[in-house]
């Protein structure tokens, strides 16, 4: 049995770290948003992004999500680092992409709640999968402190 399960395809997601200047002291701060009523972990607070279709590119999967999420238009989406996260639902493998650019007003397309984030995040319960980049983030404002 675990053997077969280590053995299963990880779902590909792409998830985009959106970036902005705080408007208060021009730190960096990024966008987090709750999962919507209906999937596992519903509530919980994440970046935005989710599953890579068929034939798409990391970048492209992240342009489609975050228009039918927030309604936004991406510009680049550098990829940054990759994770893998296993849960009781599904084995995640999750591309990691800063984007910093992007036009349009942002529209809660999910229902979903959304909160401009400093380090650390404010917000809770944060998706565990989650965790490790909001602790790589952390420690590269150390480095570049
Ligand atoms: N968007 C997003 N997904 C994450 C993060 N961290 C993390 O472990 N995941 C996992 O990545 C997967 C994303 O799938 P999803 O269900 O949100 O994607 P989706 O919007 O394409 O879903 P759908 O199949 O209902 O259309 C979930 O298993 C989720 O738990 C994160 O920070 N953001």
């Amino acid at each position: 049995m675990s053997q077969a399960m280590s053995q299963a395809p990880r779902t590909e997601v792409a998830v985009g770290i959106l970036l902005r200047p705080s408007p208060d002291d021009g730190r960096e701060q990024f966008l987090l948003g709750t999962r919507p009523a209906g999937k596992p972990y519903a509530g919980y607070w994440e970046f935005p992004g989710g599953k890579i279709e068929a034939g798409e590119t990391v970048e492209q999967a992240l342009r489609r999500e975050f228009q039918e999420e927030l309604g936004i238009t991406i510009g680049a989406a550098e990829l940054w680092r990759t994770t893998e996260h296993d849960y009781e639902h599904a084995q995640v493998r999750l591309h990691w992409c800063k984007v910093r650019d992007w036009s349009g007003q942002f529209e809660m397309r999910e229902g979903q709640q959304i909160a401009w984030q400093s380090l650390p995040p404010s917000v809770s319960p944060i998706l565990p999968g989650a965790w490790p980049v909001l602790d790589a983030l952390a420690r590269q404002a150390a480095e570049n402190t």
